[in-house]
This record gives structure tokens, C-alpha cells and sequence, in this order.
């Protein structure tokens, strides 16, 4: 079998098409203009490029959109009083500080004084929390992509064995948490791996969904996929550069071999990552009307 691709730059540009929509509804019928705040500290080149994506993406949807670049040696203190600026201002709807953080800030203390009501990024534990209840909520941007991933590409999930494997606050404890929930996406049986299981192709292997977040090169390889089994690849490994300079990219699938016995299968780039920054757009425009009082 030869796995259809899920293109994550398609299916993301056709949400990107219904949010330009509505954004220019909210703007017209109510005066409302979804703004999103990006903080950068310091200049981390991976991070310095996804925030540049997101900033562009945010215009072209016709968002008010900032960026506030700090430097890497800004004091916990300083940032925590930029955060309660963007609290505060109304023009703000969506705040998302770019992780990781230089390690002499306290990331947990930094994501606690963002305003749940302009957490798009789905971080804070109020947000957390709601999700885990399957309270309305913004879910983290990744988790929230692949379940549109999943159910604009018509994968029947309800019943199904789902495999995740890592399990980190961002992706892995997250899509876990929703695929199992009575939702759209949802109602699979889910196993979550990380690296203490003791045989993780035993658990792969019995895979009717693998979501792989475990942020390591082709550590999924064929042998470990079940034949006709969906793949959801999340890692986004700089592997090298061209010799233009260009990184080169590869997930945490072992692509070429595993699309010969999946059916369907996520590429890296072009899957989830495009996804992740549609639905940071898509929460901003819920922050946006909830703040209104539209939603
Ligand atoms: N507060 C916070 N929120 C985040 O959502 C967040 C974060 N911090 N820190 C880092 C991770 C990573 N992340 C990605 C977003 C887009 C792509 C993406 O668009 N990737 C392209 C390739 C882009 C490239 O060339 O690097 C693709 O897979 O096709 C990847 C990864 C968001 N993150």
C-alpha cells in the first residue's frame, strides 16, 4: 500500500480561507479587529522563523498583529509586567510568548500570568484544566491541528486503537487527553509512550492512529507500523542545511519506508506544523469574538 498524503498546507489553507471570511464579517458587521501579540526573547533561530510565520500568516488574515522582540538577558521581571501590558490592552485578544524561554525565566510563572481569556496558545492551567473536563476552552495549537487533520481527512477515530507516542505538555499529554474524549476526533482508546516504555513496537505495532511527538529523527520506523495504520508525525528535526544556507527538515517518522505500509500519513514539512499556526489564528479569532461578546 502506498500511504495518501495529508497535506497540512492544504487543509490548513482552506481554514485560513474560512477565517479570512469571518475576520472580515467581524470587521465590517462589528467593528471587531482580532489582534495577536507574538513575544520573541532573544533570537533563537528556529524560533525567530515560526514567530516571523506566525506574524505573517496573522497579516495576511487581516489581524491587527504585533511583534515585540526582547532581548535574550530581559529580567523574568520585565517580561511578566510586558505580559500584564498585553493583559491589559484591548486592542490584544491573543497573547502568545514564543517557548522556550532563556533559562534564567520560569517558563511555568511566565504561561500562569497570561490572562486565560488571551491564552491562544491553550498553556495556562485554567485552559488546562477546562480542556481535560471538555469544557469550550482554547486548546493548544498542535493537539487542536491534527484533530482538524483527522477530521477534514474523513479517519474514523471512534473505537479505534490511537498511539501516542511522547508525552509532553504541548502535544503528547494533550491529543491524548482529546482523542479519547466523547468528541469529534475522538472516542479512540488511547496508549500514550514515552521513553521508559519498555517495548515500544509492541504498542506501535497494534496502532490504528500513531501520533508521534517524541522529538527524534525516523525513531519510528516501518517495522513498527501496523499495515494500514494513519500516522500523524509532529516532530520537526533540523537535520542539517542546504548548501544555500536553507535548514532541511525531517520528522520523527521514518517517511519514505513508513508511506509504503500506512494509509494515510502526515509529511514533515507540510503536515502539522502549518496546522499548529493555522489554529493559533483560529483561537485568536475565538478570543476575538468572545471578547466582544459574539461567542
Ligand atoms: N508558545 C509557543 N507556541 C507554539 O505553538 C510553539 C512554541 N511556543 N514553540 C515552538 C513550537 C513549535 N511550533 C511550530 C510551529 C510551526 C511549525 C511549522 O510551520 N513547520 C513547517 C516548517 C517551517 C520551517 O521551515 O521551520 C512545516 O512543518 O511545514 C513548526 C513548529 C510551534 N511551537
Amino acid at each position: 500500500m502506498t500511504a495518501k498524503i495529508i497535506s497540512g498546507v492544504e487543509i490548513a489553507k482552506q481554514i485560513r480561507e474560512e477565517l479570512k471570511a469571518e475576520v472580515a464579517g467581524l470587521k465590517e458587521q462589528h467593528g471587531v479587529t482580532p489582534g495577536l501579540v507574538t513575544i520573541l526573547v532573544g533570537e533563537n533561530p528556529a524560533s525567530v522563523s515560526y514567530v516571523t510565520a506566525k506574524q505573517k500568516t496573522a497579516h495576511e488574515l487581516g489581524f491587527h498583529s504585533v511583534q515585540d522582540n526582547q532581548p535574550e538577558d530581559i529580567t523574568e521581571e520585565a517580561l511578566l509586567a510586558l505580559i500584564d501590558k498585553y493583559n491589559k490592552d484591548p486592542a490584544i485578544h491573543g497573547i502568545l510568548v514564543q517557548l522556550p524561554l532563556p533559562k534564567h525565566i520560569n517558563e511555568t510563572k511566565v504561561l500562569y500570568a497570561i490572562d486565560p481569556d488571551k491564552d491562544v496558545d491553550g498553556f495556562h492551567p485554567v485552559n488546562v484544566g477546562k480542556m481535560v473536563i471538555g469544557e469550550q476552552c482554547f486548546l493548544p495549537c498542535t493537539p487542536h491541528g491534527i484533530l482538524e487533520m483527522l477530521e477534514r481527512s474523513g479517519v474514523e477515530t471512534s473505537g479505534a486503537e490511537a498511539v501516542v507516542v511522547g508525552r509532553s505538555n504541548i502535544v503528547g499529554k494533550p491529543i491524548a487527553n482529546l482523542m479519547l474524549q466523547k468528541r469529534a476526533a475522538g472516542n479512540a482508546t488511547v496508549t500514550v509512550c514515552h521513553t521508559r516504555t519498555r517495548d515500544m513496537a509492541f504498542h506501535t505495532r497494534r496502532a490504528d492512529i500513531l501520533v508521534v511527538a517524541a522529538g527524534r529523527p525516523k525513531v519510528i520506523t516501518a517495522d513498527m507500523v501496523k499495515e494500514g495504520a494513519v500516522v500523524i508525525d509532529v516532530g520537526v528535526n533540523r537535520i542539517g542545511k542546504t548548501p544555500e544556507g536553507k535548514a532541511i527538515l525531517c520528522g520523527d517518522v521514518d517517511f519514505e519506508a513508513v508511506k509504503e505500509k500506512a494509509a494515510a500519513i502526515t509529511p514533515v514539512p507540510g503536515g502539522v506544523g502549518p496546522m499548529t499556526i493555522t489554529m493559533l489564528m483560529k483561537n485568536t479569532v475565538q478570543a476575538a469574538k468572545q471578547f466582544a461578546g459574539l461567542a
